[in-house]
């Protein structure tokens, strides 16, 4: 990740290799409507519609944040304590609502990304990356030329802390991209706060468990993510399952198209669109401090014929040098250890080198060999 000023050792430490790809919105305007190019199109066993099964038996926990107010020792937020508690251990997700972030805010941030998408691409690829950084305008992840591609393009910037945001690659046009996306930072860092406060009374920590853990300089990391309309829709993946790298995401969706898909029990569970709600998910670092009580789980995008659809992703982390490991505390009470600790740019740079490809990185970096006697 390129990083424009900053300490020497963050100076374009080279984070991802990724590969530069074609536009999938330019690719979309020409796509012959019955052919989908070769390297799009999944082996059958990954494709939206086999192997396991889509299911709208069940939903993710919707939680009311209004009910979790701090000293509203009632009934009815214990109730929700424990539906998120739920949550995190069963789900991995949620969706939020009464969350405080303004509607209009949330209006802006959506109408920026739709602005920035919209424009020519000549106009976009100036804030294509550098080769090596995985900031900016085009495609991570790609890591070897017979990979599959994913039908979809992005833009992603770091937000926080300062010396890994590169204004370099920041879009320029709109003229409030960066007010705007600031902006939303400031209010999602703060949700971000109270969602792991409410995580840390739940396992019985300190309140400020994580955010110390975290440090000083947490990360906030940004992706806006936009998925063309695709002729086949039942070939192709808009983001390949993974799970998130880091402590917690924040995803606003687009209201009018469906496509998340939360993987539960050997299903595929649509996340159906709440305008104005937020969908939590908890990150690899969050289920490793808290030695896997809490999980982070598989995801993917599914496309649409129709329309195209947009998202937008904070990933809240722990700063760049942070030690992440399990809390002692649950560990004690587990009785069993599950993860290594690490530095966590050691995990970063492992997760970043590689192809989004379910849970692999995490248990293959961290988890200890657990022997059964
Ligand atoms: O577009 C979505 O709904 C999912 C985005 C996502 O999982 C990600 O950016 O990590
Ligand atoms: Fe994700």
């Amino acid at each position: 990740m390129a990083t424009g000023a900053g300490p020497d050792s963050f100076v374009n430490p080279k984070w991802g290799k990724s590969m530069q790809v074609e536009s999938v919105q330019e690719l979309a305007l020409n796509v012959d409507p019955k052919a989908v190019p070769p390297r799009y199109i999944r082996i059958p066993e990954e494709r939206p519609t086999s192997s396991l099964l889509v299911s709208r038996d069940s939903a993710i926990p919707l939680i009311d944040m209004k009910k979790l107010i701090p000293h509203r020792e009632d009934y009815q937020r214990q109730q929700e304590m424990e539906r998120l508690s739920n949550a995190c251990q069963e789900w991995g997700f949620f969706q939020i609502v009464n969350h405080g972030i303004p509607h209009s805010l949330l209006d802006a941030i959506k109408g920026v990304a739709k602005e920035f998408f919209n424009l020519p691409l000549q106009e976009k690829q100036k804030c294509a990356p550098q080769a090596g950084d995985v900031q900016g305008y085009g495609k991570t992840f790609v890591v070897a030329e017979d990979q599959t591609l994913d039908w979809g393009d992005l833009l992603a910037l770091a937000l926080m802390p300062n010396n890994l945001k590169n204004l370099a690659l920041w879009p320029t046009v709109p003229t409030n991209f960066r007010d705007t996306v600031e902006r939303y930072a400031i209010e999602v860092e703060r949700v971000a706060q109270e969602v792991l406060s409410l995580f840390a009374e739940n396992l019985h920590l300190e309140a400020e468990y994580f955010k110390d853990k975290f440090g000083s300089e947490p990360t906030n990391l940004m992706r806006m993510n936009l998925y063309p309309p695709c002729p086949r829709p039942d070939l192709v993946l808009g983001l390949s399952p993974h799970s998130d790298g880091g402590g917690i995401t924040l995803l606003l969706q687009d209201d009018q198209t469906e496509g998340l898909h939360v993987r539960k029990n050997n299903q595929w569970i649509p996340v159906q669109p709440i305008p104005y709600a937020l969908v939590v998910n908890i990150g690899d670092l969050v289920e490793v401090m808290t030695n896997g009580r809490y999980k982070s789980v598989e995801h993917r995008a599914v496309t649409s014929q129709e329309r195209a659809r947009l998202s937008v992703a904070l990933f809240y982390s722990a700063g760049i040098d942070a030690e992440v490991a399990p809390s002692s505390k649950i560990v004690d009470e587990d009785q069993q250890l599950l993860y290594r600790k690490f530095i966590h740019e050691e995990y970063i740079r492992y997760y970043l080198s590689r192809q989004l490809k379910g849970k692999h990185p995490l248990a293959d970096f961290a988890k200890l060999d657990i022997c059964s006697n």
